[in-house]
């Protein structure tokens, strides 16, 4: 069977334009097949982009909040009514099995919905004042924002920053990824044929570091929003802090997974072998460090190791196919050397630790056990299928070495006892903490990291904050 993938196009003004050199062909990660061209933005696209948001800025930011709202549910629903569409390109350009697909598609609605719900609850406040006075805290778009998103989310991304940033009233310039373009393109339409005027919205592609360097040297641009690793993040940071313009950074995560001596070490293996393998491990909550007890760590690996061994691996398009490959050879290469390091330093491979095929991006799924502290892996972020397995004689150990790390965006503990998991919640630095399960924050919880994970927050009722600023208007009711 064969399925379409979109022409991937620059969206400027409110018109599509094609007809510029390729930047990056996109790549099938399941059978390296090439899927599409990607246009290059040229310094007068972005120009023209930068000079199409500063327009729409006055028509957005005076759009009633409401009817805002409508064109955020309305593209909601033109998700749901493409789906197939959005799946079958989500597959195609990063290789995610269709029901993860379709998992982030609802995804992105949600988040759309949740929104648009909050765009009608910015309040604002009027303080007390004497007779004759008004104090009024006025919570107002803070103007044109560029976007910058990366391929390991092609929709939920796209959709969590320009949901945030149109709901709050700002125009925003999107940067998807050049590697997965397909999704942001059917994206943008959607917003569009749900009745965004012209140029609110922008979509570019091209080279990453002009593309920033344009946009956020730009007058026109009042802040800065991207999700990707944390050097990449720091850059924008200082680019952005220069211009004495606010960001908001999703960055990289190393989730510790604490497994107190109470826990059900099988139930637990079997749980968290389905949470490793989502999106083959590239997703900066993915769960990577597995620091269980002693007691039970043997009991752990054997059943970890076997369920990590059991996954389907294959083309997302396959049924019953649970893990598909990584993005590209950049992630293979990656894997491989991580591997070959903790080898090398003493690590044990339970299953796993090579490639799969000679065809696409595969990569086993792999449990790595007793890995010393120094290796790479147990500070690098490894974004593929690893998951590495360490012992502590107790909760105080596993807390340090979760703790241990440069970032903190998630982490995870599985305990019975009500003071383990105090005690945890109070302790492990991270923003976003699950106990007894591998859920992560749906649309009305923020979701964001502490340390080199980066700061501000995305969803819950801190969605909206970083797109506003807050201004004060006093007024006396005469002239005295
Ligand atoms: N937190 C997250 O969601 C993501 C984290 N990463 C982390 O980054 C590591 C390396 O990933 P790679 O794709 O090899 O490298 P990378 O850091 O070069 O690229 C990651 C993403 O950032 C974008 N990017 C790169 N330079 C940029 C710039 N100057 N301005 C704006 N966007 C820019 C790229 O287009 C890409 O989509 C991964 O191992 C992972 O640790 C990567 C992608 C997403
Ligand atoms: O990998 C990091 C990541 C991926 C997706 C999202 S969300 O869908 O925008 O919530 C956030 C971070």
């Amino acid at each position: 069977m064969s399925y379409s993938y979109p022409r991937i196009g620059l969206l400027i003004d409110g018109e599509w334009i094609h007809d510029r050199d390729a930047c990056l062909q996109v790549v099938n990660p399941s059978n390296e097949e090439i899927l599409a061209d990607v246009p290059k933005a040229t310094a007068a696209d972005l120009q023209r982009a930068l000079a199409a948001a500063d327009r729409a800025r006055r028509i957005w930011r005076d759009t009633a909040p409401e009817a805002r709202a409508r064109v955020l549910r309305q593209a909601s629903a033109l998700l749901r009514e493409r789906m197939d569409a959005f799946c079958q390109t989500i597959s195609l350009e990063l290789g995610k099995p269709l029901s993860d697909a379709r998992y982030e598609v609802e995804r992105a609605c949600a988040i759309m919905e949740w929104d648009a719900g909050e765009a009608v609850r910015l309040y604002g406040r009027i303080n007390p004042s004497a007779p004759g006075m008004l104090q009024l805290v006025l919570r107002q778009p803070i103007g044109p924002v560029a976007a910058f998103t990366p391929w390991n989310a092609p929709l939920s991304s796209p959709a969590r920053k320009l949901s945030g940033a149109l709901a709050a009233g700002c125009s925003v310039i999107l940067k998807a990824a050049e590697e997965t373009p397909g999704a942001a393109c059917l994206y943008a339409q959607c917003l569009m044929d749900a009745g965004l005027p012209s140029g609110v919205l922008s979509l570019v592609f091209g080279d990453p570091n002009e593309i920033s360097e344009a946009l956020i040297t730009s007058p026109v641009i009042r802040m800065v929003t991207f999700t990707g690793s944390v050097n990449v993040g720091k850059r924008l940071t200082q680019l952005a802090a220069a211009q004495m313009k606010p960001v908001l950074m999703e960055l990289g995560g190393h989730a510790p997974v604490l497994v107190a001596e109470d826990a059900d070490p099988v139930q637990v293996a079997r749980m968290s072998a389905a949470a490793k393998v989502r999106m083959a491990g590239q997703i900066c909550v993915s769960p990577t460090r597995f620091i269980v007890h002693e007691r039970i760590y043997d009991a752990f690996l054997v059943a970890f190791a076997k369920a990590v061994g059991e996954v389907r691996v294959g083309d997302g398009f396959e049924s019953g196919v649970q893990m598909g490959p990584v993005a590209n050879p950049r992630r293979l290469a990656a894997a491989q050397a991580l591997v070959e390091d903790a080898r090398r330093r003493g690590a044990r491979v339970l299953t796993g630790g090579h490639r799969l095929g000679e065809k696409g991006y595969f990569y086993a799924p792999t449990v790595i056990a007793d890995v010393p502290r120094e290796a790479l892996v147990m500070s690098e972020e490894p974004f593929c299928p690893l998951a590495l397995c360490v012992s502590v004689a107790s909760l105080r150990e596993g807390i340090d070495l979760a703790n241990s790390v440069s970032v903190g965006l998630a982490g995870y503990a599985f305990t019975n006892s009500l003071s383990t998991a105090e005690q945890i919640g109070r302790e492990i630095e991270c923003g976003i903490l699950s106990i007894n399960h591998f859920g992560g924050p749906a649309p009305d919880m923020p979701f964001g990291g502490l340390k080199d994970s980066g700061f501000g927050r995305e969803g819950g009722s801190e969605s909206l904050e970083s797109y506003t600023v807050t201004r004060m208007v006093s007024q006396k009711a005469f002239i005295a």
